[in-house]
């Protein structure tokens, strides 16, 4: 496969990249993250929020303790996954197939949201909750209903599985119908002054008669009678919560700022605001920057319109088929570090939400949907079969609306309205902590033996854990509330500062000012956006040939030094014409051929020779149209490129342009590059060995190419680039497969490493055991599967005779050029490109590499051919007005 597209080099936190989404795997790279490892106070590791008067109120208001779990029904996730869910079973409905509650006029349903995964006990020995029996944690029996809620009348009576003990439950349990009354509940809590037309309604439980919008909770008929204020917490609760499935959402009353389809338009277009490929988190510097939220998350997310409860990624692995499944505990990393930096810095973050998202009420109108900023305000630890780190993050300015939610929504109560959540102080390890759910408060501290344990002791039923509204809703004020950045960047315009058009930033996407679509850049020329159509083609400023000088590597009318780097192994020798340094490095590419890199170096002659590379940097800048970022692996590639004469296979059908329609550095390159491979090979080169194609590349700032080979089947062997501009690295590197003697294959639908069988070179790890184990294989007769066995233990025991910290999958480069303006490289042998690889890393603003190679006829299919006449290029260049 080729890899060779590579990428501008961003600067993420890159440590930790499991999302909750799984998008094509990027080829864009990024430069490690520049995260400086941060130490947290001990007794902030747990749960963190800044210090502010709203999180030391004291409330005078009761925890609310639930416990009465009972039943298992069957009930549609949002996306119709089936899942398990303990719920109740009124009274009355012993008789009924299907619970009142789930019958599709009802909208306030009880369920379990997405993950589909079984709650399991905690595995420390602890006492657990008693769903059955009615738990006493702060002397009260309360009511206990899932933690979120899905509308989805789509369920069928089919999905619905009778509860485990259905007499012993229907008896004990009885439906309420909880009225939410928030202006009450205000009152109640004293956020709210009383107004003289509310009078507090009675406490005894609103009767089943109360409208159908309001949210069921059912409880234990033995229980007492709740308190006004707990039913209305719970009520609260779950009307907060509640859930639409995915296919029912309504649309939302606005539109994102910006919006993308795809993660590779919208990381280019933010660019140092959310830049993570694959990943849900964004981090930059130690600090966290951003959220995607896409997927189903964690079972206890949530987002409303200006709160969002989201799980830390990470610590994910693929389960089978269905999705991913968390594997191990979270333990407090560089992205918790990052979550409290941002906390304690008051550092907004961005979030954008992906159309897969199940929290979000309504249908997100594109792919990607950028939300809003936020202020991260807490980060904790609890327990969900794992430890999970959890982050609650509020609106940064609460008074602005929320696009998102739908055309028709009244907020069931404001930011704030409740005060602040209860705290309490953990007896054992004495970390003060938010209340976070309603059955109690819990220690949130995973290193104390109290962590996730109730006052009780016992440690709460995932059905009980329904958010305290207090904490959901609280609000944390913030210093400054302003936005750092509108979504939509300006737009680039031409700088009269020499250089500035070049750099990285400003050739990130377009966030298009007309609709709002984040678009890569394309084309060479400029943006367009594929949404409206809205175009933006500032022109660059050219880069005169006197802007390349770098003092750092002095070239004048001598020969130029060398800045060039090879391995002992490898054969150089040297030779000077035409105002050329020509070094040749020569290695084994096999068992039986040699290779060889050829570097001519060009001095100041060559790089101002009429024709030369100076005049044709200046010309290509100007007149060298059509130069396009190309699509490969559902990415594009970073660099702008073109192909001239034969098409090149790699690049898709039609992108190749005749020699005739080329502007003449380009037939100058060509005919300059088949000079230059006749002079260094002995003139041995034959007609149809000429080149036919040239492929050039335009690498702006920080564009880079990755190792590849250019060993395409039916290409010629030898393979010559001249290079224009900018200083580049140019590593070449035998492929890891060959060096190592391993490879991973698929066999029998199992993954596995084994031995390849190669012939290695003395020069490689385990050469004398690979050679060894060569000959055994050969003489052995061995049956495919057991010869893929046996391979297999082969690599087993190369990779332990390994020297301790001798990596065995990384190879180093055997040569290394330092490529100036006007040079030329040549490569030779078929088998340097089957078993070695190159890749190129320009240092500077600007560079071009116009690269020949000959397509043979057996390259192209057909139906590949072009639909013009390939005449080779003349070979006019003869070196003579350089020649010494
Ligand atoms: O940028 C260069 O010098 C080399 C380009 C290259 O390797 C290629 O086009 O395959």
């Amino acid at each position: 496969m080729d890899t060779r597209h590579d990428s501008f080099h961003g600067s993420e936190d890159k440590r930790d990249s499991v999302g909750f989404t799984d998008p094509p795997s990027s080829p864009l790279s990024s430069v490690p993250g520049d995260f400086e490892s941060q130490q947290v106070p001990l007794d902030l590791q747990n749960m963190f929020m800044p210090g502010s008067p709203v999180f030391h109120r004291e409330s005078s208001l009761p925890s609310v303790s639930s416990s009465a779990a009972v039943g298992t029904i069957r009930v549609a996730s949002p996306e119709n996954a089936l899942f398990e869910s303990t719920l109740f079973v009124r009274r009355s409905e012993r008789k009924r197939k299907t619970p009142r509650y789930l019958e599709p006029d009802d909208t306030a349903d009880i369920s379990q949201p997405e993950t589909p995964e079984t709650p399991e006990r905690p595995v420390k020995q602890r006492k657990t909750s008693q769903p059955r029996k009615a738990r006493n944690s702060r002397g009260k029996n309360l009511a206990t209903a899932s933690t979120s809620h899905v509308d989805d009348s789509s369920v069928s009576p089919e999905e619905v599985k009778e509860p485990v003990s259905n007499t012993e439950q229907t008896e004990m349990s009885k439906i309420i119908k909880i009225k939410v009354n928030p202006e009450r509940l205000g009152q109640v809590l004293g956020s709210i002054p009383p107004s003289p037309s509310a009078a507090l309604p009675s406490p005894e439980p609103v009767p089943q008669t109360s409208p159908d919008s309001e949210p069921n909770v059912s409880l234990p008929a033995s229980q007492p009678a709740l308190d006004a204020v707990e039913h209305d917490l719970i009520a609260l609760s779950l009307a907060v919560t509640k859930k639409v499935a995915i296919a029912q959402k309504p649309l939302p009353r606005g539109q994102p700022e910006i919006w993308a389809e795809n993660r590779h338009t919208l990381c280019e277009s933010l660019t140092g605001l959310y830049a993570s490929w694959q990943g849900s988190y964004y981090g930059k510097s130690g600090v966290a920057k951003a959220f995607m939220l896409d997927g189903n998350g964690h079972v206890r997310d949530h987002l409303d319109e200006n709160v969002i409860i989201l799980r830390a990624s990470g610590s994910m692995a693929k389960d089978g088929d269905n999705g991913m499944k968390q594997r191990e505990d979270q333990e407090p990393n560089h992205q918790y570090h990052a979550m409290v930096n941002a906390i304690t810095q008051q550092s907004p973050l961005a979030v954008i939400c992906g159309d897969k998202n199940s929290q979000v009420s309504s249908k997100m109108p594109h792919k990607y949907n950028s939300l809003d900023w936020y202020k991260a305000t807490h980060v904790w630890t609890e327990r969900d079969r794992f430890n999970v780190i959890k982050y609650r993050l509020e609106k940064l300015n609460s008074d602005t609306a929320a696009w998102w939610v739908p055309a028709d929504f009244e907020p069931v109560i404001e930011l704030g309205a409740l005060g602040s959540p209860l705290k309490q102080h953990c007896d054992s390890c004495s970390n003060e902590y938010d209340q976070i759910y309603l059955c109690g408060w819990l220690c949130l501290n995973s290193k104390c033996e109290k962590f996730w344990c109730l006052p009780d002791g016992n440690t709460p039923d995932a059905a009980q854990l329904i958010y305290d509204p207090r904490f959901l809703k609280q609000k944390t004020p913030w210093a400054n509330e302003q936005a750092p950045i509108n979504f939509r960047f300006s737009l680039y315009t031409t700088s009269a500062i020499a250089g500035e058009d070049y750099k990285a930033e400003n050739l990130r996407g377009m966030t298009c000012p007309e609709c709002g679509k984040c678009n890569a850049r394309i084309k060479w020329e400029g943006w367009e956006c594929t949404g409206c159509g809205f175009e933006h083609k500032p022109k660059m400023t050219p880069l005169p040939a006197a802007s390349i000088q770098d003092q750092n590597y002095p070239v004048t009318d001598a020969y130029p030094s060398s800045h060039d780097s090879a391995l002992p192994h490898v054969k150089i020798s040297v030779k000077f014409s035409h105002n050329y340094r020509w070094i040749t490095y020569k290695f084994k590419v096999s068992a039986t051929e040699e290779g060889e890199v050829v570097h001519g170096i060009a001095n100041k002659v060559v790089r101002e020779e009429v024709q030369g590379p100076n005049e044709m940097w200046e010309d290509l800048q100007t007149n060298c149209h059509g130069l396009v970022r190309r699509e490969l692996s559902n990415a594009l590639m970073n660099s702008f490129t073109i192909n001239y004469g034969m098409p090149y296979k790699f690049i898709a059908a039609g992108d190749s342009l005749p020699f005739t329609d080329a502007p003449w550095p380009v037939t100058e390159a060509v005919s300059r590059l088949n000079w230059a491979d006749r002079i260094t090979s002995g003139n041995a080169v034959k007609d149809k060995e000429k080149f036919n194609e040239l492929y050039l590349v335009a690498y702006l700032q920080d564009q880079s190419m990755n190792y590849h080979d250019d060993g395409e089947k039916g290409l010629g062997s030898t393979v010559a680039t001249l290079s224009l501009g900018a200083r580049a690295e140019m590593g070449f590197r035998p492929k890891s497969f060959f060096f190592h003697g391993m490879k991973s294959i698929d066999y029998n639908r199992k993954r596995m490493t084994v031995m390849t069988k190669d012939e290695p070179l003395p020069e490689f790890p385990n050469y004398e055991l690979r050679k060894q184990y060569l000959v055994e294989i050969r003489d052995a007769n061995l049956s495919e599967g057991e010869e893929k066995q046996r391979l297999a233990e082969m690599a087993t025991a190369l990779r332990a005779a390994y020297p301790p910290k001798q990596s065995c999958t990384k190879v180093e480069d055997w040569v290394r050029l330092s490529l100036g303006h006007g040079d030329i490289v040549i490569m030779r042998g078929a088998h340097l490109q089957k078993y070695y690889e190159h890749g190129v890393t320009p240092k500077g603003l600007m560079r071009y590499a116009l690269t020949c190679r000959t397509v043979l006829p057996g390259h192209l299919k057909e139906s590949e051919l072009p639909d013009y006449e390939v005449d080779l290029v003349q070979d006019d260049y003869d070196g003579s007005r350089i020649a010494k």
